[in-house]
């Protein structure tokens, strides 16, 4: 098999190249380099500059490649961002993968599509652990677009006999390599690593939610285990045609802020103590996955906790921050 990674010069998407190559499948990276790094893409991987809007590169890529899977990752993910332009992200998020699948099934070239999608799909979930079956009420245009593309995937699959996976990531930390790490300042831990190598002290939006510490509980996932995750779901497809997959991608372990905080202090050294700032407005309180379905279903299982993903992550900002680096 070859497989077409979209977006694999980005975080998640370098980490899927890496998984894949590791599990002797050949890829071909597509991404557009807008917010992606030519240099996560390995010198042995051809990188094809191109966005999924642009049907004929997409044409041209699967067939000069002899492409037979996709592994789907390119996209917008900011969800403030999201808010502010959601016309921009339905046409990024949603009308880039309605031509990608436009140019795959045409082609008659692949059999197995693997999408990116995003625990953003459920929204304010009111369960203790989210499960595939909890209905989704995206709060963003974010997650709107991830849960449309779940649909046009399912579709398309029904339709075409594409064999298909959605898999919602819950939140993603670490690194395989500090050159891997993510350079963006979106999410809690780089967010703290920020405040505190400016010698600010950590914020946590809000301390009055109704769980143990009130301060917003998470799954956070290994990048490594996401990515993996991948190779176990387009290996399911590959082998067994006709598959059609929506799988939670989570630890099932629910994490506070405040916990989260207290570790990165430990592991960075810095012992800042956290100030809280007021909600930040759409956050739930709890979203932590039911993971089960996934290792019933591929036989995946996360191998890193929490501890891994800080000391990984931490290794890739002093990289980027050398004066960060504690003596
Ligand atoms: O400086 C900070 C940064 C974040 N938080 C809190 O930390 C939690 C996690 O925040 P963040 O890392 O921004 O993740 P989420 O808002 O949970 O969203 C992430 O996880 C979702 C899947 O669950 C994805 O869809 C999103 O793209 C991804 O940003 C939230 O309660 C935030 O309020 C703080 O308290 N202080």
């Amino acid at each position: 098999m070859t497989w077409l990674i979209t977006g694999g010069a980005g975080y998640i998407g370098a980490h899927v190249v890496r998984a894949m190559t590791e599990a002797g499948e050949r890829t071909v990276v597509y991404d557009d380099l807008s917010t992606g790094i030519a240099e996560r893409v390995p010198a042995d991987v051809p990188l094809v500059r191109g966005s999924t809007l642009d049907r004929e590169r997409v044409a041209r890529t699967l067939a000069e490649h002899a492409v037979t899977g996709v592994v789907h990752l390119a996209a917008k993910k900011q969800i403030g961002e999201s808010v502010q332009r959601p016309l921009h992200y339905y046409r990024e998020n949603v009308e880039g993968l309605r031509v990608l699948l436009e140019a795959v099934t045409e082609t008659e070239a692949a059999s197995s599509f693997v999408f990116s999608s995003s625990a953003a799909v459920y929204g304010m979930p009111d369960v203790d652990l989210v499960t595939e079956e909890t209905p989704c009420a995206p709060l963003s245009p974010y997650g709107e677009t991830k849960l449309a593309g779940e649909w046009l995937v399912r579709a398309t699959g029904r339709a075409t006999g594409l064999s298909t996976a959605s898999l919602r990531y819950f939140n993603v930390a670490g690194a395989a390599a500090p050159e891997l790490a993510d350079v963006g300042v979106f999410n809690l831990v780089p967010m703290v690593f920020e405040r505190l190598t400016q010698n600010a002290s950590p914020r946590i939006f809000g301390d009055d939610y109704p769980t143990p510490d009130g301060t917003c509980v998470r799954d956070y996932i290994h990048v490594v285990d996401l990515a993996e995750a991948h190779v176990a779901a387009a290996h399911a497809l590959q082998t067994s045609p006709g598959h059609d997959l929506t799988l939670n991608i989570g630890r099932g372990e629910g994490v506070s802020v405040r916990e989260m905080v207290d570790r990165v202090n430990a592991v960075t050294g810095y012992d800042r103590p956290p100030t809280v700032s007021p909600r930040r407005p759409g956050d739930a309180a709890r979203v932590v996955a039911a993971a089960d379905r996934i290792t019933t279903r591929l036989g995946w299982k996360a191998r890193y906790d929490v501890q891994d993903m800080i000391t990984s992550a931490w290794e890739g900002w002093v990289r980027l921050h050398p004066e960060a680096a504690r003596a």
